[in-house]
């Protein structure tokens, strides 16, 4: 069996103020194809940064082919390690040969030159990624496509045992997409290259890869083959939607696909939600149920508080009050109206005090004549009323029926589970 190629022990590292990766450990064998998914954020680019000991673990260590990654020379780590940026920062008045040759620099002899071998390898690099007409142009005057492949022929040059790309291949146009991952399989598969792929195309990551390797917040939430990784109930928590995963008929590759059909037959609101929230908890639940389809109206909010603006973008009917002011009884008894018309109320993660007490208990009336009440979690570490009264009027409405909810796709499943007959 192949060795290990990469080994993530428990690592923890981030950047001088923020810590993103948590605790993450996974091998990579010799010869592996894998790609590393998760959501925008999640901390794919800080894991190659680690990997190429841009960025040091705080905690845990990083090995290339069992040797810590932090104490290699730079040229012997180049040996093993080519990482193809999300974008190459070359300097721009640099001929694409130039970059390309620049792949070679850590094998260079004493007299700094290039050898005839190195050249053929420049050459070759340069003409298995479609740029050799490219030669003589400047890097900072391509497209963005042309520069990526000029990125991938620098580091193919470099003949390193493990490449890892960065959404590189993102920009390409199909054909040259197909023919850069032709490539990539070939070197995979004749000379044992280890490929580690971030790629936001999960259909694609299935078809090209060994083993999936899920990051959600800074930690591994999965890692396994396609099948294990694509789960239809993982990725709706990972990415907060919902996904359909069917295996294609002709390759039997899994396709994942998001539930487009679903909200082009939504016409006219099928639920109609009044939304209590405040200092900016609303304004993604404002984005996504307008989204899905939802009816959405909101209320009370300040003026000028950031989802009173929100809601103004989106032209969600809102209640405001004065800035800076408690709620007052007119602007109650229009949130009462709004809620009178709603199928369901939410209440997010806002911060209650007494000045907008009221909007919680508005939800309790609403709540005692029938309504369905969705309550964001940990509302008691919210609760700035005087004697917890917002905790403890929450507690009761739970116990009477109101229904809790953390993320937004959980909320919106339960939302359409219980849609009026
Ligand atoms: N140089 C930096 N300094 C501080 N924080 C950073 C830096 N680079 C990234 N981050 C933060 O670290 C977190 C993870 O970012 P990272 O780029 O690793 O995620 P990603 O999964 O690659 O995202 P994407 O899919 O959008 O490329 C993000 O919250 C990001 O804002």
């Amino acid at each position: 069996m192949a060795g290990e190629a990469l080994t993530f022990r428990d690592v923890t590292a981030g950047y001088s103020h923020r810590r993103v990766l948590d605790g993450v450990s996974f091998a990579v064998r010799e010869g592996e194809f894998v790609s590393l998914i998760g959501p925008n954020g999640s901390g794919k680019s800080t894991l190659l940064k680690t990997a190429a000991a841009l960025v040091k673990p705080v905690a845990g260590s990083v090995e290339l082919f069992g040797q810590d990654v932090c104490t290699l020379r730079p040229s012997l780590r180049a040996s093993l390690l080519g990482v193809v940026p999300q974008k190459l920062d070359a300097p721009m008045a640099f001929s694409v040969a130039e970059i390309v040759m620049n792949g070679r620099v850590g094998s260079m002899g004493l007299l700094g030159r290039l050898s005839p071998h190195d050249h053929d390898l420049v050459e070759r690099a340069m003409i298995y990624t479609d740029v050799l007409d490219l030669r003589n142009r400047y890097f900072g005057e391509l497209s963005g496509g042309e520069q990526q492949r000029v990125a991938l022929a620098m580091v193919l040059a470099q003949e390193p045992r493990i490449i890892m790309l960065d959404e590189s291949i993102s920009h390409l146009d199909i054909n040259h997409r197909n023919e850069v991952l032709q490539i990539l399989l070939n070197l995979n598969r004749e000379q044992q290259l280890t490929i580690v792929l971030v790629s936001h195309d999960l259909t694609l990551s299935a078809s090209v890869s060994d083993r999936l390797l899920l990051m959600y917040e800074g930690r591994l939430a999965a890692d396994g083959a396609p099948h294990e990784v694509l789960r239809p109930d993982l990725l709706g928590r990972v990415y907060d939607c919902e996904l359909q995963v069917r295996p294609d008929p002709f390759t039997g590759s899994l396709q994942v696909t998001g539930n487009l059909e679903g909200r082009k037959m939504s016409g006219s609101p099928a639920i109609r939600t009044h939304v209590v929230a405040g200092g900016g908890s609303g304004i993604e639940l404002y984005r996504r149920l307008v989204l899905e389809g939802f009816g959405v109206t909101t209320g009370v909010l300040n003026q000028l508080d950031s989802d009173a603006e929100a809601a103004r973008a989106l032209s969600i009917p809102a209640v405001l009050e004065q800035p800076f002011s408690a709620v007052g009884q007119e602007a109650a008894d229009k949130a009462r109206g709004m809620v009178a018309e709603a199928d369901a109320l939410i209440i997010t993660h806002v911060p209650f005090g007494s000045g907008n007490l009221v909007n919680l208990q508005i939800a309790d009336e609403a709540l005692r004549q029938g309504l369905r009440v969705f309550i964001a979690r940990g509302l008691e570490d919210r609760d700035y009323t005087e004697y917890k009264a917002a905790s403890r009027l929450a507690a009761d409405m739970t116990a009477r029926g109101a229904l809790s909810w953390q993320t937004m796709h959980e909320l919106i499943m339960k939302l359409q589970q219980q849609q009026p007959t």
